[in-house]
């Protein structure tokens, strides 16, 4: 018997209705851990499209601003349980979307309740400050009130994440949203979409818009409609985004690549050092904004780190990440994977020396972006391997003989996300915290791993010197306005 299974067809969603985009162009969504594989169909929008959604978002908006915090609160903690309730099928279609394994999948897609509710507890925090006035009679103090209509742009790599930890606090703040996630993984954004609506927020105060970057990006920081940006994803689209913000004078934020390091000193636990640095290279295939990708290590350690890094890397697992037992899925899409080996073959011309990998995984029963974890050795700080974001499983080794040599190459780049270090010595911790040009600064702990509750975001070419999450995000969601009564 032949079965047929029909392609299901993604829509926007504007105004609470799902609608199909006035194109009538869709695109496929494919799975890259099985490039025969349709995920889904997405819309391929129109600038009528996000016309329309902008609209409708600065009409709801102004209904929505005026509800009590914890009234948006309760639709934040509805939209929570039903997102718990959808974990399984929510963190497949990321899988089958971008590849990370399905176990890690489902941690984000958990990341993604516990960020509902945190941003639903906000609207019932204080959101100023009384100010003592000089004049004795008066009253003098700040609120906070929101921006808006914000237009949220959002990468494939935590699909689930980024959009809730730009979105929940947006909302919970008072402003409207018009969201267009990554091509890659608009089906896993739709599905979120999906339990927002059904956890009723109004109409109009969400919208969603897929299509191309280039077009609806570009659509939605010009449109007179959207009054701030938030975006991450790669420096290049960011900084043009940035560009037009600041002509149109919009608030914007931006959080981009990184380049991080990881410093072993001598007196480290080598074996919670190693296990760090594949967890945080490696994980997700290393597509992470986070991800480790510099290991820099003191020599008197440098070759016992080396054999337990390579003897751990050569266990790992590589397969489709719906698979019990892969460790590491495939890179996200044929022009990820492209990037990824042009990396490697970049390091190899320029002297670099590979220690393990640095080819495609060809496995039978195997269809997909695959490539070896990579490990380079005597890598320099002028070769591409040091200095460009790679977001692939490449790490490069570099030796070094002090701590203080180590911090310096350490910052010899032009980004500054997350770096950690492995040490047990108060001192090294120390010069680390102080020293360390990166936002993120981790001691005995990998690079990646953001915590909902903290401040994140860059130093450097990391971001728009911004944080999200946590409190942080209030800076950006609302204006602070200075009341004075008398
Ligand atoms: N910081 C991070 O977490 C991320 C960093 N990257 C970096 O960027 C590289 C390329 O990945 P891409 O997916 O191509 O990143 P990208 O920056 O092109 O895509 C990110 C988002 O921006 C949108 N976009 C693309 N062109 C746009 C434009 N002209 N105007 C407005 N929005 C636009 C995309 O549709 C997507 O939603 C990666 O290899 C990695 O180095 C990518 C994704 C996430
Ligand atoms: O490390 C994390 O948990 C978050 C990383 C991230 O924000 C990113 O890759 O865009």
């Amino acid at each position: 018997m032949t079965t047929i299974t029909k392609t299901k067809t993604y829509l926007n969603y504007i105004n609470g209705e799902w609608i199909v985009s006035e194109s009538g162009e869709t695109a496929e969504s494919k799975n890259p851990a099985n490039k025969d594989e349709v995920v889904g169909l997405y819309q391929l929008s129109s600038s009528k499209d996000f016309n329309q959604a902008a609209t409708s978002a600065r009409k709801a908006q102004k209904a929505w601003r005026k509800l009590a915090g914890n009234v948006r609160g309760d639709y934040l903690l509805k939209a929570a349980a039903i997102l718990e309730e959808r974990i399984e099928d929510i963190a497949t279609a990321m899988t089958k979307e971008m590849g990370k394994t399905f176990a890690e999948a489902k941690g984000e897609t958990a990341r993604g309740v516990a960020i509902l509710r945190y941003y639903a507890g906000e609207g019932m925090r204080p959101v100023g400050d009384v100010i003592p006035s000089t004049d004795s009679d008066a009253l003098m103090f700040t609120t906070r009130v929101p921006l808006g209509v914000v237009g949220v742009i959002t990468p494939w790599n935590f699909p689930v994440a980024i959009p809730m930890w730009k979105m929940a606090p947006a909302l919970i703040y008072g402003n409207a949203v018009v969201i267009k996630p990554a091509s890659e993984t608009a089906i896993t954004c739709a599905k979120v979409i999906e339990c927002l609506h059904d956890a009723g927020i109004p109409a109009g105060v969400i919208n969603m818009v897929t299509g191309s970057g280039s077009l609806i990006g570009t659509e939605m920081v010009n449109h007179p409609e959207i009054d701030a940006i938030t975006f991450t994803g790669s420096n290049t689209v960011g900084k043009q985004l940035a560009q037009t913000a600041i002509s149109r004078g919009i608030k914007y934020q931006l959080e981009m690549g990184g380049k991080n390091p990881v410093i072993v000193a001598n007196d480290a636990d080598l074996d919670l050092a190693v296990e760090a640095t594949i967890s945080g290279g490696l994980k997700s295939s290393g597509q992470k904004c986070t991800a480790t990708s510099r290991v820099i290590v003191q020599q008197e350690v440098y070759d016992q780190f080396k054999e337990k890094l390579l003897e751990k890397v050569a266990a790992i697992t590589v397969g489709d990440g719906m698979e019990e037992g892969t460790w590491m899925g495939p890179s996200a899409s044929e022009n990820q994977l492209n990037t990824v080996l042009s990396a490697i073959a970049k390091g190899k011309s320029e002297g670099a020396n590979l220690l393990f990998g640095g080819e495609k995984v060809e496995k039978e029963g195997l269809n997909g972006y695959y490539v070896e974890p990579t490990v380079f050795e005597n890598v320099s700080s002028t070769m591409t391997l040091a200095r460009e974001e790679i977001f692939g499983p490449v790490l490069a080794l570099m030796k070094v003989k002090t701590i203080e040599e180590a911090l310096e190459l350490a910052n010899d780049s032009e980004y500054g996300l997350s770096a950690s270090i492995f040490t047990t010595k108060i001192s090294n911790m120390l010069s680390f915290i102080n020293e360390m040009d990166a936002g993120l600064v981790r001691i005995n702990a990998e690079s990646a791993g953001v915590e909902l509750q903290a401040p994140f975001g860059g130093m450097k070419q990391s971001s728009s010197h911004s944080r999200e999450q946590g409190q942080a995000a209030k800076e950006f969601y609302t204006a602070i306005k200075t009341v004075f009564v008398k």
